[in-house]
C-alpha cells in the first residue's frame, strides 16, 4: 500500500471523525448540560476545535463566577424583603432505594425490554465501527491497483460486509425504537404512580402539616420534582447503560485491533470517573438546595396569585414581583452554582477526551506508517475512541442529570413517607339512629404542634347537650375557634379527653366524625370552581338533584341560585370568587345540610357578612339548626341571641357559663368581653 493511501486515509479519519464530528458534538454536549440546568447560554458561538472548546468553557467559568459573586449578593438583599421563614436548605436528604425498587417492581418486563433494547444497540454500536473499517480495507485494498481489473470483484468483496453493515443500521434502528418507547412507557406509569402516592401522602397528612407547608412547594414536589425525577430516571437507564457498554465494549475491540493504542487510552479513563466520584456529593448537596429554592420562588408565587385580590386591594403588585424575582435570583445563583460545578466537570473530562485523540493520532500514525496497523484499522480505532468519547461525554451528563433525579426523588419520598399521626379511616361508628349528639370535652390541654411553647387551651371542659346550641364568645385569641377544631378533630388533645355520647372521639373512624356526623360552617366558606350544584353535592357526593334542592331551599339559597341566568349549573369561579359573600355562606350550608350532621359547628358564620347578607344567613342557620348539637363561636350578639347556653372563653378556659339572660344581668365580665370583642371586630372591618 502506497504512502498516499495512508496519507489519504489519515486525512479521511481525521476530518471527518475527529475535526467535524466530535468537537462538534461536544461543543453541544457543554451547551446541553448549560441548558439542562437552566442557565443561560454564555456563548452563541460555535466552537471548531478542542483548544477553542476549552476557552469556552474556562470563559463560561470566570462569566458564570461573575455573575455567582453579583447573585450572592442579590441574595443578601432579598433576604431583607422576604416574607417568607427560610427554610433549612442544609438538610440532607436520603433518596429511598427501597421505595424506587418497589415503584419499579410493577413495571419490570418494560424495563427488561428497555434494558435489553439499550444493551442490542449498544453492541452494534460496537460493531458497526469495525464493520465499517473493514469495509475501509476493502476499499483501500483495491485502490493501488488497475481499476478496469478490479470493479468487479472489488464490488464482489464489498457486498457481504456492505449488506450485513446495511442490516445492522436497520437493526440499530428497530431496537433504539423499543427502548425509547418502553423506557418511555416504564418512565411515564412511575411518574403516574410518584404522584399519585405523593398526592394521596399529602392529602391525608394532618392539618399541622399543612400549617407548616406552603401550597406553592407542595405542588412544586408533585409537579417540578416529579418531572425531573422521570427524566433522568430515563436519561440514566437508556443513555447510561448505552455509554457504559459502548465504553466497555469500544476497549475490548479497540484492544483486540491495537493493544499499544488502547493500553494508551486506559491510562486516562480511570482519572475522568475518579474526578466524577470526588465531584458528586458536592453537585448534589448544590442541586438539593437549588431544587428546594426553585420551590420557595414558586410558593410565593403561587401565594400571591391565590390571594390575587388582595394583593390587586393593597396595590402591592409591584411588592410581589420584587419579592418573587428575590426568590427567582436566588434560585437563579444557586442553579448556576450548579451549573458552574457541572460545566467544570465537563470541560475537564473533554480537556482529557481530547488530549487522548490527539496521543492517538500521532501514536496511531507512527504505528500506521511503520505497517503494523492498517488504515482501516486505524479508523476503526479512531472511530470507536470517538465512540468512547462520546459515551463519557453523555455520562458526564448524566452524571448532573443523576444528581438532579436522585435529589428530586429524595424530596419526593421525603414526604410520601410521612405517615399523619391521625389516620383518616379506622375506629367506631355511632349508626345515626343511636347517635344523639351530646358533646363533652374534659380538662383539655392544648398547644399547637407549630408552636410548642403557647399552651391555648388549659384545663378547659364544656359540655353541649344532645340537641342544644351552646355558645362560645371571648376575647381574641381566646381559643374559640381551637375548640371548634379539636372537636372536628383536626388536632389530636395533649391531655383530656373529647367524647361523643360517651366515646372518645380518637376512638371513632375520624372519616365517619367529619363526613356524617359534624357539619362545620366557617367564616370563609371555600367553593371549588365548579358549579354551584356540584359545589352542594359535596356534603354527600351519592345525594341526587332533588336533594340538593331541598338543601339548598333550607339554607335559603334555592332562590337565588335560581335567579341566575344558569341556575345550579351556574360556576363559581376559582374559590367562588364570582358570587357574594352571603351567597358562598349559604350554599356552603346547603353543602354541610346535606350530610344531615347531628352536631354542627358554626364557625363565626356569619361574621364576615353585612347587616341583611347576614339576617338571611342567620335564618337559614336557625332552621338548619333545630334538633341538632350545636358549638357555635360567636363574635356578635345577634348570633347569639338563640344560644341555650353561653360559655365564656378566657385565656384558654372557661370563664363563666350561664344563659343570655343570667349573663346579661349579671353585666360584668360578659359585656366587658361582648363590648372587646365587637372593638375587635371594628378594627379588623376598618383595617381591612
Ligand atoms: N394553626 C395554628 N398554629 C399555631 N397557633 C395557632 C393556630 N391557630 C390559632 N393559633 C393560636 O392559638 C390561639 C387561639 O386561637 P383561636 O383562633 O382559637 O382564637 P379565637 O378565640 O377563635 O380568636 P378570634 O376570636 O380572634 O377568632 C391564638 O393565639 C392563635 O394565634
Amino acid at each position: 500500500m502506497g504512502k498516499n493511501n495512508i496519507n489519504f486515509f489519515a486525512k479521511i479519519v481525521l476530518h471527518r471523525y475527529f475535526v467535524e464530528t466530535l468537537n462538534r458534538k461536544a461543543v453541544q454536549n457543554v451547551k446541553q448540560a448549560f441548558r439542562s440546568q437552566s442557565t443561560k447560554s454564555t456563548g452563541k458561538e460555535t466552537c471548531s476545535t478542542s483548544l477553542r472548546l476549552l476557552g469556552f468553557s474556562c470563559g463560561t467559568g470566570l462569566i458564570l463566577g461573575k455573575q455567582f459573586y453579583s447573585g450572592n449578593h442579590a441574595y443578601c438583599e432579598a433576604k431583607l424583603k422576604s416574607r417568607i421563614v427560610e427554610d433549612d436548605q442544609t438538610k440532607q436528604l436520603k433518596f429511598d432505594w427501597s421505595r424506587f425498587w418497589q415503584l419499579l417492581k410493577p413495571h419490570w418486563w418494560y424495563l427488561i425490554i428497555a434494558v435489553s433494547s439499550a444493551f442490542v444497540v449498544a453492541i452494534l454500536n460496537i460493531e458497526i465501527p469495525r464493520l465499517l473499517g473493514s469495509l475501509i480495507n476493502v476499499v483501500s485494498n483495491h485502490m493501488d491497483v488497475d481499476a478496469e481489473n478490479t470493479v468487479g470483484a472489488y464490488w464482489q468483496e464489498l457486498k457481504v460486509p456492505a449488506i450485513r453493515l446495511g442490516i445492522m443500521y436497520l437493526a440499530q434502528a428497530a431496537f433504539t425504537f423499543v427502548y425509547i418507547n418502553s423506557l418511555s412507557c416504564v418512565g411515564e406509569r412511575m411518574a403516574c404512580q410518584l404522584r399519585e402516592d405523593l398526592f394521596s401522602s399529602i392529602i391525608h397528612q394532618d392539618i399541622a402539616f399543612f400549617d407548616n407547608h406552603r401550597t406553592g412547594e407542595l405542588v412544586n414536589r408533585l409537579t417540578t420534582d416529579v418531572q425531573d425525577f422521570k427524566s433522568s430516571f430515563k436519561l440514566c437507564v437508556s443513555q447510561g447503560l448505552r455509554s457504559v457498554t459502548q465504553t466497555i465494549g469500544c476497549m475490548v475491540s479497540m484492544y483486540l485491533i491495537s493493544p499499544p493504542l488502547t493500553m494508551y487510552m486506559a491510562t486516562i479513563v480511570p482519572a475522568v470517573i475518579g474526578v466524577g466520584s470526588l465531584l458528586g456529593r458536592f453537585l448534589r448537596s448544590q442541586s438539593q438546595a437549588a431544587q428546594a429554592q426553585v420551590a420557595k420562588s414558586t410558593a410565593v408565587c403561587d401565594e400571591a396569585l391565590s390571594n390575587i385580590r388582595t394583593v390587586r386591594a393593597f396595590a402591592m403588585e409591584e411588592k410581589e414581583m420584587e419579592l418573587y424575582a428575590a426568590e427567582l435570583e436566588k434560585a437563579k445563583v444557586m442553579q448556576e452554582k450548579l451549573g458552574m460545578g457541572i460545566g467544570l466537570y465537563q470541560s475537564g473530562t473533554n480537556l482529557f477526551l481530547n488530549g487522548i485523540v490527539l496521543g492517538i493520532v500521532g501514536l496511531g500514525g507512527s504505528l500506521l506508517s511503520s505497517g503494523q496497523i492498517k488504515p482501516g484499522d486505524l479508523m476503526a480505532f479512531l472511530v470507536a475512541t470517538q465512540t468512547i468519547q462520546r459515551s463519557l461525554a453523555q455520562l458526564s451528563l448524566l452524571f448532573g442529570h443523576y444528581v438532579r433525579g436522585i435529589s428530586a426523588g429524595s424530596r419526593i419520598f421525603e414526604y410520601s413517607n410521612v405517615k399523619p399521626s391521625i389516620p383518616l379511616n379506622g375506629g367506631k361508628i355511632i349508626p345515626f339512629h343511636s347517635l344523639f349528639g351530646q358533646v363533652e370535652f374534659k380538662n383539655i390541654d392544648f398547644t399547637y404542634p407549630t408552636r410548642q411553647d403557647q399552651k391555648v387551651l388549659k384545663n378547659f371542659s364544656l359540655t353541649l347537650p344532645a340537641g342544644k346550641v351552646v355558645a362560645l364568645v371571648g376575647s381574641s385569641g381566646g381559643g374559640k375557634s381551637t375548640v371548634a377544631a379539636l372537636l372536628e378533630r383536626f388536632y389530636d388533645v395533649d391531655s383530656g379527653i373529647i367524647t361523643i355520647d360517651g366515646i372518645d372521639i380518637k376512638n371513632l373512624d375520624p372519616t365517619w366524625l367529619r363526613g356524617r356526623a359534624i357539619g362545620f360552617i366557617n367564616q370563609e366558606p371555600i367553593l371549588f370552581a365548579t358549579s354551584i350544584i356540584e359545589n352542594i353535592r359535596y356534603g354527600k357526593p351519592s345525594s341526587t338533584d332533588l336533594e340538593v334542592m331541598e338543601a339548598a331551599r333550607m339554607a335559603n339559597a334555592d332562590e337565588f341560585i335560581r335567579s341566575f341566568p344558569n341556575g345550579y349549573a351556574t360556576r363559581v369561579g376559582e374559590r367562588g370568587v364570582t358570587i357574594s359573600g352571603g351567597q358562598k355562606q349559604r350554599i356552603a350550608i346547603a353543602r354541610a345540610l346535606l350530610k344531615n350532621p347531628s352536631i354542627l359547628i358554626l364557625d363565626e358564620a356569619t361574621s364576615a357578612l353585612d347587616a341583611e347578607s347576614e339576617k338571611l344567613v342567620q335564618d337559614a342557620l336557625d332552621k338548619v339548626a333545630a334538633g341538632r348539637t350545636v358549638l357555635i363561636v360567636a363574635h356578635r350578639l345577634s348570633t347569639i341571641q338563640n344560644a341555650d347556653t353561653i360559655a365564656v372563653v378566657s385565656n384558654g378556659a372557661i370563664a363563666e357559663v350561664g344563659t343570655h339572660k343570667s349573663l346579661v344581668d349579671k353585666r360584668g365580665l360578659y359585656w366587658n368581653l361582648i363590648r372587646q370583642q365587637q372593638q375587635n371586630h371594628s378594627s379588623e372591618t376598618h383595617g381591612a
